[in-house]
């Protein structure tokens, strides 16, 4: 039997050989999940979306509702206020527990992983430990500061849902909070000061870290190791990495471990805006919350077009796109969030070809003499060509030029007539595009540049 090459050793030059595996590359759109305690109260000022609100305010209006337990640590926030009025003063946070371990016992895995396998998701990442602590598979690993336990779901839900996920064909990913822990650190973060001062950095949580991760990776192999908001400095990241990829050797890592070394960056709410050569992955909720959000109206939650285009736009530059889900307790998804999946899920479904598996062109983007919006994407011999917007009609690119006698086809396969023009190349497109989203067409050969 041949002997199972232990690759990677514990230090930067040995991990530094991992490259980014092709599933990843090619499978463009990833779904989030944050689910846990903060989904039983599910309530945050829908303040607007990070980057957009300024720090002062941030912490104090925090759009994020899976924060519940640090908004409700603010007195003068508007989460405190709705605690109050809602649960009582007295009502502690970890008593959630109860209600989210009693509702996710109807909670079926396999409904998620088909309905992200219909919205043409890839993988999946999972929250297995968020900021508040609370781990959604039943740890063995003891937290010292929960002698008494109720820090663990006693369902495997992370169990549960790799399994149907890796049934639906989907790579598996975990999230996990290796920079905060507020059963460790129980004072609030008012200030981008508090977040660094109260993040955990004794050996005792190191250990703690540390042992969450290998226990993960002994269980579920997963394909992702997705650290959050920075790693304890007497963690041991190196070891932990090259124990990885010795064991899952097509997995991959990001860039939240408080080291240099990654697979992939992960702008938040946030994307490039030019072909980035290393790879990375653009995440956000629908709206301006990863947990679940009662209060999140339709305006607060991205358009369906907006959302197909920022996907187009983020594949154009070399980027993944990791759009999170925030489920009720019981596992249900909100009609909301399922609307957004769907017209997602039907766009990919006729326009996916030139999406999955493909790579950015020369160039990402052009323009129309109209001023309309155009992304490129490359696969095999074929240029993709994405008009944003709602293209119709006889639509000229800016700057493009084919080769006489290239084929030109609208995804799902009908040809479309083009000619050189002075500016560039003019397509016929039909006259009205028939589902909401851009026009998709297909060049062979692709142009050189
Ligand atoms: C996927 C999201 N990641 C957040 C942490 N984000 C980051 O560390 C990068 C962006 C960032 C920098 N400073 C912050 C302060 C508050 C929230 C986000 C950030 C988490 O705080 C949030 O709850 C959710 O899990």
């Amino acid at each position: 039997p041949a002997a199972f090459a232990q690759k990677y050793s514990p230090d930067w030059t040995s991990l530094k050989a991992h490259t980014v595996p092709n599933w990843f590359e090619d499978a463009k759109f990833g779904i989030f999940i944050h689910w846990g305690l903060y989904s039983v109260p599910a309530w945050a000022p829908p303040s607007g979306e990070l980057g957009k609100v300024d720090m002062s305010r941030w912490f104090y209006q925090n759009a994020y509702a899976e924060w519940y337990l640090n908004s409700i640590r603010l007195k003068d926030s508007p989460s405190y206020k709705h605690h109050v009025e809602t649960y009582g003063a007295d009502f502690d946070y970890y008593r959630f527990g109860q209600a989210f371990e009693q509702q996710n016992r109807a909670w079926k895995p396999q409904n998620w992983a088909s309905l992200f396998k219909d919205a043409g998701a890839r993988y999946v990442v999972l929250t297995t430990k968020h900021h508040d602590g609370y781990t959604l598979w039943p740890s063995k690993v003891p937290n010292p500061k929960r002698p008494q336990g109720g820090i663990n779901s006693p369902r495997d839900l992370v169990g549960d849902l790799t399994k149907a996920v890796r049934g639906a064909g989907l790579h598996m990913g975990l999230y996990y909070s290796g920079g905060l822990d507020w059963t460790f650190e129980t004072r609030p973060i008012a200030t981008m000061g508090d977040l660094r001062t109260t993040a955990p950095q004794t050996e005792e949580y190191a250990r703690y870290a540390d042992a969450h991760w290998r226990e993960l990776i002994r269980l579920y192999q997963p394909s992702v190791l997705w650290n959050d908001i920075g790693y304890p400095k007497l963690g041991k990241p190196e070891a932990l990495f090259a124990d990885y990829y010795n064991a899952v050797p097509e997995g991959v890592i990001n860039n939240r471990f408080s080291v240099e070394y990654s697979d992939f960056t992960t702008p938040e709410y946030a994307k490039y805006d030019k072909i980035t050569p290393k790879k990375w992955e653009s995440c956000r909720g629908l709206g301006f919350s990863f947990g679940y959000n009662q209060v999140e109206g339709p305006e607060h939650v991205i358009a369906p077009e907006a959302l197909i285009e920022l996907l187009v736009d983020i594949v154009s530059k070399n980027g993944n796109l990791l759009l999170n889900i925030g489920p009720k307790p019981d596992g249900t998804i909100s009609e909301i969030q399922l609307n957004r999946l769907n017209a997602l899920g039907a766009w990919l479904k006729t326009n996916g070809d030139g999406i999955f598996g493909s790579r950015p062109w020369v160039r990402p983007s052009a323009k129309t003499t109209a001023g309309g919006d155009v992304r490129f994407t490359k696969k095999g011999d074929a240029l993709y060509a994405f008009l944003l917007g709602r293209a119709a009609g006889p639509s000229t690119v800016v700057g493009l030029t084919l080769a006489p006698g290239s084929t030109v086809r609208l995804s799902g396969g009908r040809s479309v007539a083009w000619k050189k023009t002075g500016d560039g190349t003019t397509f016929e497109l039909p006259a009205n595009s028939p589902a909401a989203g851009p026009v998709a067409l297909s060049i062979t050969p692709a142009p050189a540049a």
